[in-house]
């Protein structure tokens, strides 16, 4: 017998309201989470509800045969016109949002032509424990982003009204380690959403993607990282084209309530074809560590919220010295049980790090490179000067001066790459 949805939804519905806790009797059960229980309504227990001022009352009940509930629905016959619709309508909605929550996040990646006798999908329980709260970064992008996500789940209508499929697309783009793979787990989770990483090395041409898309499901995360290693590499089989299709072709829009999002280490030197809105609508930029992650940092991983070091640890940063998130991180796990000697351990890693730089740069400026800006991998290091613009011999003598004289705040270095000012920026160009 086919199970009726309707009864399904309010069963959830009514066992989600609160005063099922106050009530006389319950049944508790354990969920496929260890550690969350579940009270379920008791027979001939009765629920009240209230929904635009007016009083309902439901009740569960045995039919004659056994194996069959129903519901019993009472609403006054003055308000039942006015309110049975929308009453219902509310639920299904609401129970749609239980839904959301309960669902357990499920991480997909495919796997070779080959082996694909059980569909080319793998799965396995998605646990990875971060969220848009424990991860350091701007707090007002954080925040636009958040609230990007949560107009997006609500935007069904205004997408179909717009006669557009209902998916949006994202890039993450920075250095390595500064948290774009971790971004990705936030987003899901925040949305509920399971992950299918796509590894383009496993992908025989352009019509074996649009194959595993097809075998994608709704209210999805499709991932695709170091989108720019495979561009620049060349090392999938599958064509620029078949990328750009995938991203917006008409296969794209098969699914619906996905959300793509493509990580790079940078976005020089990518087609613009492939940045455009449409494939890409907002870009979000990962730079590296500032002193304010790092405080962020300290916090959560030393529960350090001030020390008399920090001021050392903010010379270095202004002095031009970076390392990655990742590398802080990293350095505090390893010493927490000791603060002071995690922060003395950061302190020279960012020391060693403005050497390392200006040993490259100087190597750079010898062997005629006259380099100004660094390839991907790190960010550019100017020293700019607003009336002569950038010279690198400058630069070297400046950073040179700057170690000699750490206290020395004159130079101006600029850590940012070419989207310094996006630092903090969402750009959403299709305003949902
Ligand atoms: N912004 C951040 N907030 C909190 N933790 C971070 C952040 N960035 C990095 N980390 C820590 O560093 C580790 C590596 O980060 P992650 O893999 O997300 O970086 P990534 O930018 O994806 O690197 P890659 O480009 O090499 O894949 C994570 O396990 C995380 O704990």
């Amino acid at each position: 017998m086919q199970e009726n949805q309707l009864y399904r939804k309010v069963y959830a519905y009514l066992n989600s309201l609160p005063c099922i806790e106050d009530s006389d009797f319950a049944n508790l059960f354990s969920t496929s989470k260890s550690t969350e229980i579940n009270l379920i309504l008791d027979e001939n227990q009765t629920v009240v509800d209230k929904f635009l001022g007016a009083r309902v009352e439901w009740k569960i009940e045995n039919c004659e045969n056994e194996s069959v509930k129903s519901l019993i629905l009472k609403i006054r016959k003055n308000d039942k016109r006015r309110i049975l619709v929308p009453y219902l309508q509310h639920i299904h909605q609401m129970f749609d949002e239980i839904e959301q929550k309960r669902k357990e996040v499920r991480l997909f990646v495919n796997v070779e032509n080959e082996l694909q006798r059980n569909g080319r999908w793998r799965s396995t329980s998605f646990t990875h424990p971060a969220t848009l709260e424990t991860i350091v970064m701007d707090a007002d992008l954080k925040a636009k982003i958040k609230s990007d996500l949560e107009n997006f789940l609500k935007s069904k209508q205004y997408y179909h009204r717009l006669g557009r499929v209902w998916k949006r697309s994202f890039l993450l783009y920075g250095s390595a380690g500064t948290g774009k793979s971790t971004f990705v787990a936030a987003m899901a989770k925040f949305l509920s959403y399971d992950i299918y990483e796509i590894d383009l090395h496993k992908i025989a041409n352009d019509s074996d993607l649009k194959y595993l898309l097809l075998q994608t499901t709704n209210k999805s995360l499709l991932v695709i990282e170091d989108l720019d290693r495979y561009l620049r590499e060349k090392s999938t089989a599958v064509s620029v084209s078949g990328i750009l299709n995938f991203m917006d072709g008409i296969f794209s829009c098969c699914g619906e309530e996905r959300v793509m999002v493509f990580t790079m280490n940078s976005k020089e030197n990518i087609d613009a074809n492939i940045l455009r809105p449409g494939r890409i609508d907002v870009h979000i930029n990962f730079p590296l560590c500032d002193f304010t992650a790092f405080k962020s940092l300290a916090n959560s991983h030393l529960g350090l919220k001030e020390h008399k070091l920090f001021s050392q640890v903010e010379e270095q940063f202004q002095t031009g010295a970076s390392l990655s998130q990742a590398e802080i991180c990293e350095i505090m796990i390893s010493n927490r049980s000791s603060p002071s000697r995690a922060l003395k351990t950061v302190i020279t890693a960012l020391q060693g790090n403005l050497v390392s730089r200006v040993g490259r740069r100087l190597n750079g400026s010898r062997s005629g490179s006259g380099g100004v800006t660094e390839e991907s991998g790190e960010p550019g290091l100017f020293v700019k000067d607003v009336q002569n613009g950038i010279h690198p011999m400058k630069e070297i003598k400046n950073l040179y001066g700057l170690l000699r004289a750490k206290s020395s705040r004159k130079a101006s270095i600029d850590l940012s790459d070419v989207d310094l000012n996006e630092r903090g920026s969402l750009n959403s160009t299709n305003g949902s």
